[in-house]
């Protein structure tokens, strides 16, 4: 008998939800006995001591410390919302699969079952993505948007207490939590286009470990080559700009077989000016797709965006991931 596999996760529900979701998969698919382990971060204690976080500010830290226990040899298998892992790889981890995503969409949770163009204008809700803000501000409504602090859950009852409202999240947060019953509106992609690889998990072993070849067995590979594509826009779109981004890619049955689109938008952070464009190709060119995308996109301007914000903005955490 192997010993068992060990995935790391973070202490929230959502991160636990998560990783019980991969190692399920582990055990349906590999066969293998599998150990959740917790791994504490700074983050989660700070949260613990009462001090909120901002919506992604802690989000670095949470995947580095998984990072470092995995680099550390104290779990083998470590899961992240595949969003909030940067572009760039990193030294002795790989990106072992990419499971079936979710819906990547944004959804509303507002109060009594409002959707946001029923919100009166002066509405206060809450995100604190830049990239929600952007677009948020572009649909000309008039709300208040101000930044919002916590977990999924905490962000729910801020509607409910009334202190917001409404909130905007991604769906496959409040799905992976079973609180679907929630949200009173999903956002249009060709409103609101979600996080590059919203909805997608990231599951990461040590680059040097035999488990590499097993957890291959868990990837979907259509979620891989749209979120390959979403990444690589954005991979292409930071190297010139620091505009907030939305991406959304997807395979389709074409003619020919398996066509890949993708669609993405960069905006001026006050969301009054974007460049909005689409592609498609082959899944099998995904990273390519993506990345001629990303550069029509700056030849079309969207390396210029960042310099224009006329509106009030509301305070956001300086660490805050922009794309969040
Ligand atoms: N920004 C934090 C974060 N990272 C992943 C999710 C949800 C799950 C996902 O998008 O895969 C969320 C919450 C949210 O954006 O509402």
């Amino acid at each position: 008998m192997s010993a068992p596999i060990r995935v790391g996760t973070r202490a929230s529900l959502l991160a636990t939800t998560q990783s019980g979701h991969v190692a399920d998969m582990i055990r349906a698919r590999l066969g293998r006995e599998v150990e959740l382990v917790e791994v504490r971060t700074d983050g989660d204690r700070t949260q613990a001591s009462g001090i909120p976080l901002a919506e992604s500010g802690g989000v670095g830290v949470f995947v580095a410390a998984l990072r470092d226990a995995l680099l550390a040899g104290e779990v083998d298998v470590a899961v992240h919302s595949l969003k909030d892992i940067p572009t760039y790889p990193t030294p002795g981890i790989t990106l072992a699969a990419v499971p079936a995503r979710e819906d990547p969409r944004d959804v509303v949770v507002a109060r009594d079952g409002l959707t946001l163009g029923e919100l009166p204008v002066g509405s206060r809700v809450g995100t604190g993505s830049p990239r929600r803000v952007a677009q948020l501000h572009a649909l000309g409504l008039g709300l208040d948007l101000a930044g919002v602090r916590g977990n999924v859950d905490t962000r729910i009852g801020k509607v409910r207490s009334g202190e917001y409202d409404a909130v905007v999240l991604a769906r496959a947060g409040l799905a992976r939590i079973g609180r679907l019953d929630e949200v009173t509106e999903v956002l249009d992609p060709l409103q609101v286009l979600p996080a590059p690889g919203q909805g997608a998990l990231a599951i990461e072993c040590r680059s040097d470990d035999p488990l590499l070849a097993g957890l291959v067995a868990l990837e979907d590979p259509a979620t891989r080559a749209a979120v390959d594509a979403e990444r690589a826009v954005l991979a292409t779109l930071e190297g010139g700009c620091t505009a907030p981004i939305g991406a959304l890619a997807e395979v389709v049955e074409g003619e020919d077989g398996e066509e890949l689109w993708v669609r993405a938008v960069a905006l001026s952070p006050d969301g009054a000016l974007s460049v909005r464009m689409s592609a498609s190709g082959s899944p099998t060119d995904a990273v390519g797709v993506g990345t001629r995308l990303g550069g029509e996109m700056l030849a079309d301007g969207a390396g210029d965006l960042d310099q224009h914000d006329q509106q009030d903005q509301p305070q956001l955490e300086p660490e805050q991931v922009r794309n969040a």
